[in-house]
């Protein structure tokens, strides 16, 4: 091993120290940031440790497992580790989870108001800990534990504008508000993938260490891909441009090669591959599912930030998926993300569509 890979092999880029570093950029910046991302970061790894052992539960009966009970609970139990998590980083205002029918105000006292917080203002007004709103699917694609499939976390985060008055009018806003956003993916390694708006980074948890680990830096996707993922077995309900662009996906008649299906059926496990392979995932809307099927504030948003953010795009089929501004917590949305350019040619075929209706 050279010297470099070796200086590197030895001076761990932990995922706090990362954020540390960028938010050591912004000269207001106090740590708040860091300490609500620890607490993420909290949640994943016990939800990675917990559905590591959710298949040995099973097979040797640990307490609580009754046919699979153990496996159902698990997102269950995931929801409340974060909540819980979150709530005591003593830095959210407001949650909102796929598993939680209506938001979270989380009270008054916990919003930051510690201490620490009494004293700042008795220094300045301007230096109150900031809160924040944190949009979060404990365990997407948890219909997938039973056999096995990769599953994750998905999160994005807002900042409250005045901590004192928090209203839902602080969760529904614009993609494009977010501040940050990530998914952490339980597969055959555990991945966190983040963006603080500034590019995005993949961080690999080392079981050893506990402790996740800088391993993508500055994620990039290709600008255009060989991979194209939806769940065909909705076909005969799509649109028009949607039938269009996955028959142009197979038979191309422009010389290029086609390009192969990949579908897992998970949403961070289609993402993480279309993210670092390039391609497109696309979950469209059809007759029986006007609005697609994802979650526009815990789905819908988070990866459209990612791909954003490494060059890609994120499409709704009317308009750049950031700039939708929900109307409830948990609204949905088609949408359409990977490849600038594979994006590029369903945004061209929306185009024609609307001129010719
Ligand atoms: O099975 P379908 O209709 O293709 O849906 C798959 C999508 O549903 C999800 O599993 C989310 O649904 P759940 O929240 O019910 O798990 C996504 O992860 C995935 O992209």
């Amino acid at each position: 091993m050279d010297h470099a890979a070796e200086a590197q092999r030895t001076d761990l880029m932990t995922i706090t120290r990362h954020v540390l570093n960028e938010q050591g950029r912004h000269p207001e910046s106090r740590g708040d940031f860091t300490i609500l991302l620890s607490h993420i970061v909290l949640g994943c790894k016990f939800v990675a440790s917990a559905v590591n052992k959710a298949g040995l539960a099973k097979l040797i009966g640990l307490a609580g497992d009754t046919n699979g009970e153990e496996q159902k609970k698990l997102d269950v139990l995931s929801n409340e580790v974060f909540v819980k998590a979150l709530v005591s980083s003593g830095r959210t205002c407001v949650l909102v989870s796929e598993e939680n029918e209506e938001a979270i105000i989380v009270d008054a006292p916990l919003r930051g108001n510690h201490e620490f917080d009494k004293i700042m203002v008795t220094v300045s007004s301007h230096q109150k800990l900031h809160g924040y709103c944190v949009c979060f699917d404990p365990l997407d694609g948890s219909s997938n534990i039973d056999c096995g499939v990769s599953i994750g976390t998905i999160f994005g985060i807002y900042m409250i504008k005045d901590k004192d008055n928090v209203t839902l009018d602080d969760v529904l806003q614009p993609g494009t508000d977010m501040l940050a956003a990530g998914y952490c993916m339980y597969g055959s390694s555990c991945t966190l993938v983040l963006s603080t708006g500034n590019g995005v980074n993949g961080f690999t948890l080392d079981p050893s260490l506990g402790e996740f680990i800088l391993t993508h830096p500055n994620i990039k996707i290709p600008n255009r891909g060989k991979i194209y993922s939806v769940n065909e077995g909705n076909a005969k309900n799509w649109d028009a441009p949607t039938a269009k662009f996955v028959e142009k996906c197979k038979f191309p008649q422009d010389g290029s090669p086609s390009k192969s299906l990949r579908y897992i059926g998970s949403m961070v496990a289609d993402v993480h591959r279309t993210l670092l392979y390039g391609g497109i995932f696309l979950y469209p809307a059809d007759q029986k599912s006007p609005n697609g099927k994802l979650r526009v504030l815990y789905e819908v948003f988070p990866m459209s930030f990612l791909m954003e953010q490494a060059g890609g795009q994120a499409f709704t089929g009317k308009q750049r998926a950031l700039e939708l501004v929900p109307r409830k917590i948990h609204d949905r949305s088609p949408i359409f993300l990977g490849s600038y350019d594979d994006v590029e040619d369903i945004k061209a075929l929306y185009a024609s569509e609307s001129i010719i209706g």
